[in-house]
């Protein structure tokens, strides 16, 4: 255990190094500026050490003395560094190194991505060493082409392969350069030939028409005459014909035996014509003949200066956990004790202590009964004093009982430590969201992409807002803005305000919307509506792209394989945060759930998922629509087992401790995290970070979605109308009250006649829409309006 603090204590500050390392925009300059001068010198120097090698060789080993002159260009200094790269060294080959050195630096000055770079270090080097054995096998006697390693490895190669065996090697490893680096494949070589030949015909073609517009009538004339001439040498008028259609299409593959048949008069002719071959476009060869002259689409392209923001914008909440000795063996002994009241004997017990909770995990005796232990579960919270006890009996694959019992001093998971993690940072995921610590103190991180919904549920001040942050952080710390596109629905409107200041770089809008962040219900609806739309518009174009889903959509896009002027665009996942889902439902019902359970149904592959928080996990708010479509659930502490049950399909919410203390579950098994902490203050300065940063003009913008604007969603026809419908209509209009019960009361209707009748009022413009517990809003504003309206209208 003690070796397991070290670790924990380790993690953070490995990455912290390894950030810190990085050089800094006004070092890369200098750094950068040095290396292109120094290149220079080195090309300076070699250039001067070709002509000067043989007079300054013996200044060499007098370098110290001031009063033995150089020759070359950059004296003593040029003269020893040229003769260790080009005589000791690589031979002419060495002028390589000073390309690549000058290379870095322009590298370094503007700023350019280093990936390249290394290609260009990688092979200039074995170019090198090639070239150096290449002069090295055809020039040996020649010194300086070859330079000493140049030599050496031929003496070497030849020793072992033979002079026959070397120069195999060396074709070898010219078309390994040729196939691996220049991308020259023999299908490139034909391709390249039957391109060259068709550009030729055709070329030769135009300058023979040109020919031809420009003959005077005399040249015709005396054409004709001479053609005439030939015809009449040679037989029939079906030639004639022949020659036409020649000369019309493309040249057929044939002629030979058209002539063998023209030479015997008499005999039917017979055309063979084969239809010319029609040009193909190879869609594959197409992108990456583009993909070879730009390289591959990056999305990132238009931030390309965009920085990630740094871990050091979040806060370090102090060391790794603390093992209280005295603690464990305590609880340990309570808990052998208070089986042995009951009768059940340990055969081992083992202790692993997380950040909030340690894991005791039993092996009882041969014949006793799980159930009997599970059963047990209070007592052994009484005798252990304390809250927050978990029996899992049994632990799935170890087959061994595990009782969780919360640290007397939990410590906090700091959110820079889960994303300083290795975890976190090599996490080969679309959506890595780093959600806190295991019990056994390992990072957990789990990919939304494969959720591909999230419902997370608890009462109120247990850790839900910082839950929704630690997971918005997290894709913020490892996704570029044109990667992914927050929808933010906050009916609280304090939770997520902090998110407006990225508004231009992460989140989406509904277009002519002020602000992106949600908070009115009735724009939620026109929201969801609009990803329904997107989702239906993804859909699209991943048919006629014929893809499967937007990770082969997008790399087909970035290959260059969809054309852009078909519609196709880099397709950002969207991700929807409702918190406060109950609100939305209370107030908006079935206008609600209906596109999110549509959105939840079937958004995932087109890369729109749905996060959705609320604090009342009742059955109305949790429907089973909803349920069934978000498998991935993550549960706070809730008050009772009815709530655990309704978020997790079992109990054991209600058994944890508050302050991010959590259980995650993605189907079947459960698991206890710690909620990674991160604090408004640490939000606030990363999404200053980010939003000071340049941006897009605007933020992401979804389709637009036309609303029923006069809240007539309903279809009703006119001769339907209720015979009292008048009537009713008055009753409202006088009293002001778009309510059912005062229809009731006044016209003396059962309840859902009076319902029937409000609805068909809502259609005809008289009341408002459904507003959850409160009245209707009446339209129109006295008998008369009631009037005018309803003798204009059938
Ligand atoms: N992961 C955590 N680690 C440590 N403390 C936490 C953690 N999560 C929450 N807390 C503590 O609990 C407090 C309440 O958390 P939070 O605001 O997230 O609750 P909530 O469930 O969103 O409440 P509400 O529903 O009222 O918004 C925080 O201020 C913090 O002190």
């Amino acid at each position: 255990m003690a070796k397991k603090k070290a670790k924990t204590r380790k993690t953070p500050k490995k990455k912290l190094s390894k950030t810190s390392f990085a050089f800094s925009r006004q070092q890369k300059v200098v750094l950068g500026s040095f290396l292109m001068l120094f290149g220079l010198a080195l090309l300076v120097a070699f250039i001067s050490f070709l002509f000067n090698w043989q007079t300054d060789q013996s200044t060499l080993n007098h370098f110290a003395d001031r009063e033995i002159e150089a020759r070359n260009w950059l004296s003593k200094f040029g003269a020893v560094v040229s003769d260790l790269f080009i005589y000791q060294g690589f031979g002419v080959a060495a002028f390589i190194i000073a390309f690549l050195v000058g290379l870095t630096g322009i590298y370094l000055f503007l700023n350019f991505n280093k990936q390249n770079l290394q290609k260009f270090w990688f092979w200039g080097v074995l170019v090198m060493i090639w070239l150096s054995i290449f002069f090295g096998f055809f020039a040996a006697e020649n010194a300086l082409l070859g330079g000493r390693v140049g030599f050496e490895m031929n003496d070497f190669l030849q020793d072992y392969l033979g002079l026959f065996g070397t120069v195999l090697l060396m074709i070898f490893l010219f078309m390994v350069y040729l196939t691996v680096r220049l991308k020259v494949t023999p299908e490139l070589i034909g391709n390249y030939i039957k391109t060259s030949k068709k550009d030729f015909q055709a070329e030769f073609r135009k300058e023979k028409e040109k020919e031809n517009i420009s003959e005077t009538d005399e040249e015709k004339d005396w054409k004709e005459e001479i053609l005439g001439k030939e015809e009449e040498q040679n037989s029939g008028p079906e030639i004639e014909l022949n020659t036409k259609v020649a000369e019309e299409k493309e040249p057929s593959p044939t002629p030979p035996a058209k002539k063998s048949k023209k030479e015997e008069p008499g005999e039917v002719e017979m055309e063979i014509e084969t239809a010319p071959e029609e040009d193909e476009i190879d869609e594959g060869n197409v992108s990456s003949r583009l993909v070879e002259d730009f390289g591959e689409f990056d999305p990132t392209l238009e931030l390309s200066n965009y920085k990630f923001p740094t871990l050091e914008l979040l806060k370090d909440y102090g060391g790794g956990i603390t093992v209280n000795q005295e603690e464990l063996e305590e609880n340990k002994n309570r808990i052998v004790e208070t089986l042995k009241n009951y009768k059940i004997e340990i055969a081992q017990i083992k202790a692993t202590v997380g950040p909030t909770v340690t894991l005791y995990e039993i092996v009882p005796e041969a014949g006793i009964r799980i159930s009997k232990i599970k059963n047990l579960e209070d007592d052994i919270a009484l005798s252990l004093s304390a809250l927050g006890i978990r029996i899992i009996a049994p632990i799935p694959g170890k087959g061994t009982i595990g009782i969780e019992v919360p640290n007397k001093n939990s410590t906090i998971v700091s959110m820079r430590s889960v994303i300083a993690s290795p975890k976190f940072q090599k996490a080969e995921m679309e959506l890595p969201m780093a959600l806190g610590k295991t019990i056994s103190n390992e990072t957990f991180v789990v990919d939304l992409a494969k959720m591909p919904h999230m419902l997370m549920a608890g009462a109120t001040g247990q850790g839900k807002s910082v839950g929704l942050n630690a997971i918005l952080t997290s894709l913020l710390y490892s996704k570029h803005p044109a990667e992914v596109k927050f929808v933010l629905v906050d009916p609280k409107k304090v939770e997520l305000t902090l998110f407006n200041k990225i508004e231009r770089h992460y989140l989406a809008k509904l277009p002519d919307t002020e602000e992106a962040i949600i908070t009115d219900n009735t724009k939620v609806i026109h929201t969801l509506n609009s990803l329904c739309i997107e989702m239906d518009n993804r859909y699209e174009m991943l048919k006629d792209a014929m893809v499967r889903n937007i990770k082969e959509y997008n790399v087909k896009f970035r290959n260059r394989k969809l054309n852009p002027e078909n519609g196709h665009k880099f397709l950002p996942y969207i991700i929807l945060v409702v918190d406060e889902f109950a609100d939305l439902i209370m107030t908006a019902g079935k206008e609600v759930e209906a596109p999110i359970a549509r959105l939840a149904q079937l958004a995932r592959a087109v890369g729109i998922h749905l996060i959705i928080a609320t604090q009342r996990p009742s059955v109305n708010v949790i429907t089973g629509i909803i349920k069934a479509n978000f498998p991935a659930r993550i549960a706070f502490r809730v008050t009772s087992k009815i709530d655990s049950r309704t978020i997790l399909d079992g109990q054991g919410a209600d058994q944890l401790i508050g302050r991010g203390d959590m259980l995650f579950t993605q189907g079947s098994e459960m698991k206890r995290l710690q909620c990674a902490f991160v604090d408004t203050p640490e939000v606030d300065e990363i999404t200053e970070f980010i939003g000071s940063q340049k941006a897009y003009p605007d933020a992401h913008l979804l389709p637009a979605y036309e609303g029923e604007e006069n809240g007539t969603g309903l279809d009703i026809d006119v001769s339907e109308r209720d015979k009292l419908f008048r009537e009713a209509a008055e009753v409202i209009v006088t009293a002001q009250q778009g309510s059912a019960s005062l229809l009731q009361r006044k016209l003396k209707l059962g309840y859902n006649r009076a319902g029937r009748i409000i609805d068909q009022l809502e259609a005809a413009g008289i009341v408002g829409p459904f507003e959850g517990s409160k009245a209707r809003q009446v339209l129109i504003t006295d008998l008369a309006a009631l009037d005018q309206l309803l003798n204009e209208s059938p």
